[in-house]
């Protein structure tokens, strides 16, 4: 397989040793393996777990700390930590690499979503290699992302890469209990129409943050958007060269067809979105047919909250559920003004509107 981007998300149990401390020879190894793929061409994105993994092995949190308070302090000292032994380890083979650390709130509308996406690819274009994690010690509760792989996909789509590697402590997907022996890697998921929710369990693995349920969903939303992704197993020696030479067992989701890189943000946004517009059957239909159509007046039956020009607006049946996302060409007054009329303009025009 040759890619020319790739992003490649670590998870803290790679990074961690069964005693809970960081594990500087694997992140070593790991290091050596992406300067490799650097220096054969392929540029490299990561995203890297393991702040609180890292800061659990150097502070004793006192009684008292909550378990948010807990988790800004580990992660606050771990993530210095962290990513010294990265620098560190790149310096060897003089590699730069970058610390970006985010938010959900830095990707809240598409400015500020350009803003982070020029600061990675002014970072690449200058052969340095970025390690985004989520900035734990001011992202608390609802504002932050579900875990690094949310972000990990957010970020792969933003940049138009042609994979993401998800790099974890078992071997893939597993069609049953990944602890059982007659559990066996499931090699190939081909659209989104792949039910996995069967075989994977809620836990996650020791000191994991989303566990294997949110890699499914991510994965397949971003291979839905033309991303190739593979979930392997990142303790193995030359995981990622193995990965790519294909011969190593593990996971890997079929790209689908490219979308464009609006849609790509869209498809990202929708906790960002203001409005909620309930769309009538007829709207429903004409949307989910393979035409390019744009959301017309006619087809919305309610506009239920209001939202300006410009805004992200979630779309829904009559039942509630989520059809899609778009941004809306005027506000919600104007919006209900409009509402079952015929020959006006478009709500949302297809070119910013995605659909789940
Ligand atoms: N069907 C399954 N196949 C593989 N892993 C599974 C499955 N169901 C649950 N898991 C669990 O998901 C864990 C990986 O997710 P997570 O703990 O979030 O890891 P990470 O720190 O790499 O993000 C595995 O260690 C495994 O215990
Ligand atoms: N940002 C946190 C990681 C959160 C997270 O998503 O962890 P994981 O499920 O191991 O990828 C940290 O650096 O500790």
């Amino acid at each position: 397989m040759k890619y020319k981007r790739i992003i490649i998300k670590i998870g803290s149990n790679v990074l961690t040793q069964s005693n809970g401390l960081i594990d500087e020879q694997r992140i070593a190894h790991l290091t050596n393996q992406i300067t490799k793929l650097k220096n054969g061409g392929v540029e490299v994105i990561l995203v890297s777990s393991g702040a609180v993994a890292s800061g659990r092995g150097l502070i004793r949190v006192a009684d008292r700390c909550d378990a948010v308070a807990a988790r800004q302090l580990m992660a606050s000292v771990g993530q210095v930590k962290l990513i010294n032994i990265y620098a560190d380890s790149f310096a060897k083979s003089a590699q730069l690499c970058s610390q970006v650390l985010v938010t959900k709130e830095d990707f809240r509308d598409r400015t500020h979503y350009l803003n982070i996406k020029n600061c990675l690819e002014i970072l690449l274009q200058h052969s340095v290699i970025p390690i985004v994690n989520e900035n734990d010690v001011v992202s608390v509760t609802e504002l932050m992302f579900t875990d690094n792989d949310e972000l990990a996909g957010l970020i792969a789509s933003m940049l138009n890469a042609q994979a993401l590697i998800i790099l974890t402590n078992v071997d893939g997907i597993f069609n049953g209990n990944p602890a059982l022996e007659s559990s066996q890697v499931i090699r190939e998921v081909n659209g989104k129409g792949v039910d996995l929710s069967a075989f994977v369990m809620q836990g996650k693995s020791q000191f994991g943050r989303g566990g294997m349920i949110t890699k499914t969903h991510m994965a397949q939303k971003v291979a839905q958007l033309g991303i190739t992704v593979h979930i392997a197993n990142g303790t193995r020696q030359n995981i990622l060269q193995d990965i790519l030479a294909g011969n190593v067992p593990h996971t890997r989701f079929l790209p689908q067809k490219i979308t464009s890189g609006r849609k790509k943000w869209l498809a990202h946004s929708e906790t960002a979105a203001t409005g909620l517009v309930e769309l009538n059957d007829g709207a429903k239909q004409a949307l989910s047919s393979d035409k390019a159509i744009s959301l017309l007046p006619v087809g919305i039956h309610a506009v239920k909250s209001d939202f300006r020009k410009g805004d992200i607006i979630k779309l829904i049946d009559s039942t509630g559920n989520i059809i899609g996302v778009g941004r809306a060409e005027y506000g919600a007054d104007k919006a209900r003004e409009r509402m079952g009329q015929k020959n006006q303009k478009p709500l949302v025009h297809y070119d910013y509107l995605y659909l789940q």
